[in-house]
């Protein structure tokens, strides 16, 4: 009856199975996508319905749709990947369990990931930072940042998480991890060839090493081992009412994919973003490298970093904040209705997609005044910034549980680059396309000094 009495948004559904997506891809690549966006919104309004992925879907954006999206998750909306996400990661990742399924994991996860427990393995992830910058950084001149920092990123989360150490086992799943993610947001077509079936083949190939891991971790538990080495074997060790495991292996296996897919590139983006930004913003440089020369200098040389140091990154971290603003890794993402909604007067109907973008909030001006000024100081006053606006980490039920993890492996990393190196950009374009999470030009070849071997000199 309501069908009969609402309308549908307006714009249309475009041509069958491929729709707007080959559009929106193309506009990513070519660093046009917010662009697209916007002129979209100009053309239709705040609500419109386009098909994107295979499915018909409605675009919505603003305060009020940000609210919607992230406050309805699990009542009038459950969560939609792209059917190319959910073939890859597996159906028992987090990204598709619902309701008290979701909360049962992510609550496992998050004990993981929470501040509390983090700080046990600062130490941990300082050392793959050092090493890290140890064996690429030290003794070269030029470096390229973006996969150089997905490489840290992943070894991080290797160590951190899985309890993976370093070595020809890690660089294994390196190399099928890497195949695996470059498919994820393709059009699901799996014919020889095509970016999804190599994909696909790779995610069969992680599963297989993650099932091999987990047996092993099981192994290790049943002659004693602790259950806070790492994520896995925490997950592996929590258990129900039942006394049976509350996560069973294939949710282990789908959510070890899932946080590699989810932890890695997106903050490896970051950090590059802000390695970029560093060299091109001589105040802002100024600003970081006095906040983390004081921050060394008030400890022992050689002496590792401690959760009171992180606190006292604060510029650093609105920079980061500023970055996450301006450039968000995520573009936005899907939500399925679970019935037929009302929105803003029109119908959306139950099994549509709805799809937000961060970009449209974040450039607002009037949330954030002279948003294409890139300024960190908009983030002193948390309480200047209305909530659901500020969204690179989306929010309510959903928000990124991986937060605090990659603030301290970003601020920690910073703290390195700054004070053991300088550098200067070799391509000054500052352009970027979107695959679909921002690559700046040629990944970002820079000219590096180590500081170090200045010292040495004079
Ligand atoms: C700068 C870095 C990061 C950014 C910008 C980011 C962004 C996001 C966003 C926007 C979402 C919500 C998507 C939605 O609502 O549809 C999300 C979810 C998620 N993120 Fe992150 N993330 C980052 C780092 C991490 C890290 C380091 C981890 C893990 C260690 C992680 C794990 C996850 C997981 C598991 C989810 C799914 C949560 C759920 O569905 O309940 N992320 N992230």
């Amino acid at each position: 009856r309501r069908r009969s009495l609402k309308k549908l948004p307006p714009g249309s559904l475009g041509i069958p199975i491929i729709g707007h997506s080959l559009n929106l891809l193309w506009a990513m690549r070519a660093n046009t996508a917010e662009k697209w966006i916007t002129e979209r919104a100009k053309r239709y309004g705040p609500v419109s319905k386009l098909s994107l992925f295979g499915k018909p879907t409605v675009f919505i954006y603003g305060l009020a749709a940000n609210k919607f999206v992230f406050t309805s998750d699990g009542t009038k909306l459950s969560n939609q990947q792209t059917e190319s996400v959910k073939m890859i990661l597996g159906d028992r990742c987090l990204l598709e369990l619902s309701g008290e399924d979701h909360k049962r994991v992510r609550n496992a996860l998050a004990s993981f990931l929470k501040p509390d427990c983090l700080k046990n393995y600062i130490g941990k992830m300082e050392e793959e930072i050092r090493i890290h910058l140890e064996m690429h950084w030290q003794g070269k001149m030029k470096v390229t940042v973006l996969p150089l920092m997905k490489k840290l990123t992943f070894n991080i989360i290797c160590s951190l998480l899985f309890g993976l150490e370093r070595g020809a086992r890690r660089d294994v799943f390196v190399k099928y991890f890497q195949q695996m993610l470059g498919g994820m947001w393709s059009i699901p077509i799996n014919l020889p060839f095509t970016r999804f079936n190599r994909s696909l083949k790779a995610s069969a190939k992680v599963q297989k090493l993650s099932k091999e891991l987990i047996c092993e971790k099981r192994n290790e538990l049943k002659k004693g081992a602790s259950s806070h080495q790492d994520l896995i074997t925490c997950l592996l060790s929590i258990r129900g009412d039942d006394t049976k495991g509350l996560v069973s292996e294939d949710e282990i296996i789908h959510n070890v994919m899932l946080i590699m897919a989810a932890g890695h590139d997106t903050s490896a983006v970051l950090i590059t973003l802000i390695v970029r930004l560093l060299a091109n913003d001589a105040t802002v440089y100024e600003a970081v490298l006095r906040e983390q020369e004081e921050i060394k200098n008030s400890k022992p040389s050689g002496e590792l970093l401690n959760w009171e140091d992180l606190a006292k990154m604060k510029y650093s971290w609105r920079v980061a904040m500023e970055i996450l603003r301006t450039i968000p890794p995520i573009f936005g993402g899907f939500r399925k209705t679970l019935e037929d909604i009302e929105y803003e007067g029109y119908l959306i109907p139950k099994g549509w997609q709805i799809f937000w973008v961060t970009s449209m909030t974040h450039m607002d001006g009037n949330i954030f005044p002279e948003p294409c000024t890139f300024d960190p100081t908009r983030f002193e006053d948390p309480a200047a910034i209305p909530p659901y606006s500020y969204i690179p980490f989306g929010g309510g039920a959903r928000i990124c549980p991986g937060y605090e993890f990659a603030k301290i492996e970003t601020l920690i990393t910073i703290h390195y680059l700054v004070t053991q190196f300088t550098w200067k950009l070799c391509c000054s374009d500052n352009c970027f396309r979107r695959d679909p999470l921002p690559v700046p030009t040629q990944n970002l070849p820079i000219q590096i000094v180590s500081k170090k071997k200045q010292e040495n000199r004079s």
